[in-house]
């Protein structure tokens, strides 16, 4: 019998569904059941930089985030505690004032492009995925949800695009690919593929419930 959350992995290209998968994964459980991190609510704090500079920052590489903070938030969550969890506002390019307190589930959800580049993140992960979308799709879709969603305009994400977005997916994100246990094609609409991963975190709720009742 164990009574460590299971912590789930999912990894991907910016737009290829990440966001959706884990939706489509929380929606087949209760609300108390999973605790979704975004990687991204952890890249480094830019509120000392001026707005300008915010602006010149590689999102995209590793050492954007703040993975100590992330790990140690882990760490912690596997220990049942809770942690608070810091908010980013993609308008402002850098985390808010806010924190979300954040109470331990059974299941951990850990998302964003990188999840899978860190050795010590994948060291804590029971299952590892990656979304794996056609770079024509995520760029579709990236157009259109920064434009709604992030303050941009179509010029800044096609220019991000080609200057960092994709160089820097090459490097660092695809080859990530790899370390994935479940490679999910298409996203959030791939229903087998949500399917297997919803019946194996059944599988080990099924375990030990007690802890968290
Ligand atoms: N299968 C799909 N069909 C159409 N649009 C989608 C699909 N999956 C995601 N999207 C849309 O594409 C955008 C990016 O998806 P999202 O899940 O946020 O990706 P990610 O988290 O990997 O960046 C969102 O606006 C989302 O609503
Ligand atoms: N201020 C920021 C911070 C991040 N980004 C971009 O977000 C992408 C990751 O988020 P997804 O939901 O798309 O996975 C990443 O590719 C960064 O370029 C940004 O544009 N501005």
């Amino acid at each position: 019998m164990s009574d460590k959350p299971v912590v789930i992995g999912v990894a991907g290209g910016s737009g290829s569904g990440k966001t959706s998968v884990t939706q489509s994964i929380c929606q087949r459980f209760q609300d108390k059941t999973i605790l979704v991190i975004e990687q991204d609510y952890y890249y480094k704090d830019q509120s000392h930089l001026p707005f300008e500079e915010r602006l010149n920052t590689n999102y995209d590489h590793p050492l954007a985030f703040d993975n100590d903070l992330l790990i140690s938030h882990i760490h912690k969550l596997l220990n049942h505690e809770p942690v608070q969890k810091p908010v980013y506002d993609y308008k402002l390019y850098t985390r808010s004032n806010e924190v979300i307190k954040v109470e331990p589930k059974q299941v951990i959800i850990l998302e964003g492009i990188l999840v899978l580049e860190d050795q010590r993140l994948v060291d804590l992960m029971d299952i590892k995925t990656f979304v794996d979308t056609d770079a024509d799709i995520r760029i579709i879709r990236r157009l259109s949800r920064d434009m709604k969603e992030r303050g941009r305009t179509l010029d800044s994400v096609i220019e991000q695009y080609e200057n960092i977005v994709r160089p820097m997916h090459l490097q660092f994100v695809e080859p990530t690919k790899r370390y994935a246990d479940i490679i999910i094609p298409e996203g959030g609409e791939n229903h087998v593929a949500i399917d297997i991963i919803a019946t194996k975190i059944e599988q080990s709720l099924s375990r030990d419930t007690e802890k968290y009742q």
